[in-house]
This record gives structure tokens, sequence and C-alpha cells, in this order.
């Protein structure tokens, strides 16, 4: 195991069409402060998404709608501050951006000027074609999101498979075609069919990134937490654990309450 790609050069959106064009994957993460996308950056991973389940993960909301644009602002800028190569890019959250246009370009700048992010992503297609063509009009990159958008939770009433039904794929691949016409660097495709995910990735020039989306996609996402461990509750099945810190952070925490407790903490070289 190796820290992948460790010369550091900026990327881009164009980056990742290159890599798609000569089938390499794309590795994605979210982060949501300046520690944890140090090292997330360090590692390698291309993308880091400030995600809007920061308002799961970091707020403990049991949706992603509460989480504000101030709120995403100040996480989008803790990431910044961090990253020397991968590429930010930022959720507009809930209420910034659906139906009208004027506001989604007004939240997508805020969010570029404020944090210094390099592009933001909006869930949704056809409903959405006018915000996402206003933002990109004002030369800012948009990431498209499909399949299980969390945001329209309380329409579909589960976070169950989307796009099972033919009506439902068929939509998918329109709206992932349109997403690209009007000028999309790339989607994510969240918890849909394998087989609908290759379908869409050998229609479409731009990446698709997965998230319990079979391993056809172009590249592949996770929330942090949840890869790392951390988040114990989340287990979909989409999701694989690449370490167990709840249980190795419980442990040196408990470790440190009982050296408090008896005088073990601190000693003698770790005093003045
Ligand atoms: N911590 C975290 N990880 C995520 O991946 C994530 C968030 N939060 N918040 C925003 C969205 C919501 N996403 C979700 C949310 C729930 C399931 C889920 O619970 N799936 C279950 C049950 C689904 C069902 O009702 O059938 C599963 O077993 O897959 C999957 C993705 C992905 N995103
Ligand atoms: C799961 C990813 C794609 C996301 O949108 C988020 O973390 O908010
Ligand atoms: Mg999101």
């Amino acid at each position: 195991m190796s820290v992948h790609n460790p010369d550091i050069k900026r990327v881009t959106t164009h980056t990742l069409q290159e890599l798609k064009g000569r089938g390499e994957k794309i590795s994605a993460l979210t982060a949501y402060d300046y520690s944890m996308a140090r090292v997330v950056d360090a590692a390698g991973v291309e993308v880091i998404l400030v995600g809007d389940s920061a308002s799961n993960v970091m707020a403990g909301h049991e949706t992603t709608l509460p989480i504000t644009l101030d709120q995403m602002i100040y996480h989008a800028g803790s990431v910044v501050r961090a990253v020397k190569r991968a590429l930010v890019v930022v959720d507009l959250p809930f209420g910034s951006y659906q139906g009208n246009s004027s506001e989604a370009l007004r939240s997508a700048i805020r969010i570029m000027k404020e944090s210094g992010a390099h592009a933001v992503k909006m869930e949704g297609g056809q409903e959405i074609r006018e915000s996402v063509v206003r933002v990109l009009s004002a030369g800012v990159p948009v990431m498209g999101h499909l399949g299980l958008t969390p945001q329209s939770i309380y329409k579909f009433g589960t976070y169950a498979v989307r796009a099972k039904e033919d009506a439902e794929a068929q939509k998918l691949i329109s709206d992932a075609l349109l997403l690209q016409e009007i000028g999309c660097f790339g989607m994510v495709l969240e918890k849909i069919p394998a087989t609908l995910t290759k379908q869409v990735s050998e229609q479409l020039q731009i990446p698709t990134i997965g998230i319990g989306a079979g391993p056809d996609a172009d590249g592949q996402i996770l929330v942090i937490h949840d890869m790392l461990g951390i988040n114990k509750e989340f287990k979909p099945r989409f999701l694989r654990r690449y370490a167990d810190l709840h249980n190795i952070m419980l442990e040196a925490i408990a470790h440190y309450v009982d050296d408090v407790k008896t005088n073990d903490f601190p000693n003698e070289t770790e005093a003045y």
C-alpha cells in the first residue's frame, strides 16, 4: 500500500476527463474540516466533496435538508485551506438552487468567492436545468447528481435503490445526457442498479462517480467517516469499511480517562 500520485499537480475537471479517457478510475471521498481534508488530500484522492452529508455526519441531523449555505461555506473554506492537490467540489444545499436560477447563481458564487472551492454539485436533472445552465454560464464548474438524491428523501420516502423500474431508468439516462449536453463536468450516480451505471457511463463522455452504483462507474465516492468506521450506525450494503476508527478512538480515550483517574497522566516529563 502506498500513497498514490505523490507529485503535487493540481487535479482539475480536465484531469478527471483525462482519467476517464485512459480508463483510470477516479477516487473521491468527502471531507468537512481542515484536519481530515489534509489527510485525504495527502493520500492522493482526486476529488474531495464537501458534501451536505455534513448535516448528518457533522451536525447530527437525520437528513441533509437542514444544513444552510453559510454552514456549507464554513466547511468548504476549512477544506480548501487544507488541500494542495485534490479538486474540491461543494454541494449546494437544499433550498439554495432549486426552482430559481438567480438564487442558484447567487449561491454558487457565494461558495466560490467565500470558500475558494473549485466546483459545485447539484441534485437533479431536467427539473433544475435552468439553475445548472445559469451557474455554468458564470464559469462555475457543475457536477450533477442523479439516482438517490437525498435532498428529495421526503418525495422518495425511503433510501432504497432508485431507477429499478424502466420508466425511472429511462428518465435517469435522459437526465444524464442533458447534464452532459449543458456542460456539467461529471456526475454522481447514487444507489442505482449496476447495469444502469454501466450503460450510462459507457454512453457519456464525462465521468460518472458512483456510490452504491456498482463497479462500472468511472470513479467511486464514500463518506469518509463511514469508510473509516467512525460512524458505526451507518452500514448500507454498498459501504466497505477500511478501518475501525470508532473502536481505536474509544480505546484511546478510555485509556486517557483511566490515566487521569489514576494520576498516571501527566508524568514528570509532561510537566514544567
Ligand atoms: N454518513 C452518511 N453517509 C452517506 O453515504 C450519506 C449520508 N451520510 N448522508 C447523505 C446521503 C444519504 N445516503 C444514504 C442514506 C441512507 C442509505 C441507507 O440507509 N441505505 C440502507 C437502507 C435503505 C432502504 O431503505 O432500503 C441500505 O441498507 O442500503 C444509503 C445512502 C448517502 N449519503
Ligand atoms: C454521498 C455524496 C455523493 C454526497 O452527496 C454527500 O456526501 O453529501
Ligand atoms: Mg450530498
